[in-house]
């Protein structure tokens, strides 16, 4: 097989792969170093097929997305750790917080100097489950104390592999009962997209080797005739939130709607909801399995497992 391949440049190389040119035939050796960290893992591993050098390449490439899932965008790396298969690590965007597209604008917020947010409007909670903090066109700064999930995870992570369930996201350390552990960052979608989403990821789930993690919340509005219903896609983009498996317990996490001064739609965050000890696997209940009774199977291993993962209805 011939792969015809396009440089940066435009210049385009024809690959044999059984006959390797030599290191010093390769001008575009160098336009390759730039492209291969970008590059799926299937297409790494065809590149890293045609020559010494680019193998070499891809497999630094391999052990550093492998050693850290967030690619340095978190304040602590977020390794991979793997002792069931061969699988080295998860694809996707990292992106450590949701889109921040639907803020109202620089001139809503509250004008505290400083940071001295206590009291100020912006910190008064609205409600069971939800929370309120600082926004962009807040003067307070980035300093200020109303503002605990915006700095990124709030805990040392790490990234687990198991047989049945595929990754999952552990702590590294002691957790206290109400700390914030992370946001569960990635594209907001509209119900509609959400609903055509689900349906193409239930067919790439039934043939096996696919997880998605399009997250479904509904917000109680405070007059409880309506509510909004929020639908995050981190399965191409997100962060590490994405890897928080299911329990029919609830788990260890409380999924809080928090939003930030000016801001139309709240981000989703996740709270210890009891202390958690280092090395256990953070969960949550992904909703009601009566919602869907045919799911998937659920193998949280909790006392009163269903035997089904919840799963929204398309
Ligand atoms: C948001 S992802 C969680 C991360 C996922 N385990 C992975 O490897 O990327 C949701 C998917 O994880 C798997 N999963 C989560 N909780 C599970 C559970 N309790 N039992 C079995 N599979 C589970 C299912 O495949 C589900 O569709």
């Amino acid at each position: 097989m011939v792969a015809k391949e396009l440089s940066p440049e435009g210049i385009a190389l024809s690959m044999h792969p059984n006959k390797q040119p030599k290191e010093e035939e390769l001008p575009w050796k160098l336009s390759w170093h730039l492209i291969l960290p970008r590059l799926s893992p299937p297409d790494l591993a065809s590149a890293a097929s045609t020559c010494r050098s680019l193998n070499d390449s891809a497999k630094f490439i391999t052990a550093a997305r492998a050693s850290d899932a967030s690619g340095g965008s978190e304040s602590h790396p977020i390794p991979f750790i793997n002792a069931v298969d061969r699988v080295p690590y998860a694809h996707f965007t990292y992106s450590s917080s949701a889109d921040a597209a639907f803020d109202l604008g620089f001139d809503v917020g509250c004008r505290c100097e400083g940071g001295a947010c206590e009291g100020c409007a912006c910190a008064e909670g609205v409600g069971f489950g939800l929370r309120r903090e600082c926004g962009r066109g807040c003067r307070c700064g980035s300093g200020c104390g109303n503002r605990e999930t915006q700095g990124g995870v709030g805990a040392r992570l790490r990234v687990v592999r198991d047989p049945r369930k595929g990754w999952g996201l552990h702590v590294a350390e002691f957790v206290r009962e109400g700390r914030f552990v992370c946001e569960y960052s990635g594209e907001y979608v509209t119900n509609e997209e959400a609903k055509r989403r689900l349906t193409e990821y239930d067919e790439l789930m039934s043939g096996g080797r696919f997880s998605h993690a399009l997250l479904v919340v509904r917000e109680h509005l405070p007059s409880r005739r309506a509510c909004l219903r929020v639908n995050i896609d981190a399965t191409r983009i997100g962060n590490v939130a994405r890897f928080i498996n299911h329990s029919c317990d609830g788990g260890n996490l409380t999924l809080i709607l928090v939003r930030n001064t000016g801001s139309l739609i709240p981000r989703l965050c996740f709270f210890a909801s009891r202390d958690i000890k280092e090395g256990e696997e953070l969960t949550f209940s992904y909703g009601d399995v009566r919602l869907r009774p045919d799911g998937p199977p659920c193998y949280c291993g909790s006392t009163g497992c269903f035997g089904v993962l919840p799963s929204e209805q398309t």
